[in-house]
């Protein structure tokens, strides 16, 4: 039900460009996702300390990507940049087992944010060349992703590194947004 009302808001109000957020813990690959994006390439980041934005076309369909700095002082400022937010990317450190329940306190908290409430989620679970990395099926239990009722989501394995994924994860966003997927 929830998944119906997001793709009914997108089709009564269509924008011309969309705006996402990325979010994620830090170290989580949300820069380095950015730029492979909008680059394809590699960048060496530091940790963000406020934000990046860029804008990126994918089919034709122009995206505003916000890239927020994912250290816990900086956490509590994420609220600030929702408003008008179409997709929301949560990058997970898929080789971070230790962490993983945090990232769940920060995704539900941010999904009962009212800026949000018409926003899909997609979930990039990063890293995926990394030995020992936790499928997308052991992050979705983990995170508990079934439970999400009011809002339309999705997980993609990715490397962020090698690029694998990231396109798949952008293309089912531009689907949900646009209303035609
Ligand atoms: N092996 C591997 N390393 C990655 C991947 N994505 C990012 N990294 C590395 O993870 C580290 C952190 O990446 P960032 O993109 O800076 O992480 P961030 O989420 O932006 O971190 P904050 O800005 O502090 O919130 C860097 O050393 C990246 O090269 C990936 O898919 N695989
Ligand atoms: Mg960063």
């Amino acid at each position: 039900m929830g998944a119906m009302m997001s793709r009914f808001w997108f089709m009564l109000f269509p924008a011309k460009e969309y705006k996402i957020v990325v979010v994620g813990l830090d170290n989580a690959g949300k820069t380095t996702t950015l730029y492979k994006l909008h680059l394809g390439e590699v960048v060496t980041t530091n940790p963000t300390v406020g934000s990046n934005v860029e804008e990126l076309v994918y089919k034709n369909i122009r995206f505003e990507v916000w890239d927020l700095g994912g250290q816990e002082r900086l956490r509590t400022s994420w609220a600030t940049y929702y408003r008008g937010t179409h997709a929301v990317i949560a990058v997970i450190d898929s080789s971070d087992r230790a962490r993983i329940s945090l990232m769940k306190d920060e995704l539900f908290r941010l999904l009962g944010h009212e800026d949000l409430q018409h926003s899909v989620i997609l979930v990039f679970a990063n890293k995926q060349d990394i030995k020992d990395a936790m499928t997308p099926a052991e992050i979705t239990d983990a995170l508990s992703l079934h439970s999400i009722k009011d809002h339309d989501w999705h997980i993609q394995a990715c490397s962020a590194i090698s690029g694998d994924g990231l396109y798949d994860g952008l293309g089912w966003i531009a689907g949900r947004v646009t209303g035609k997927a």
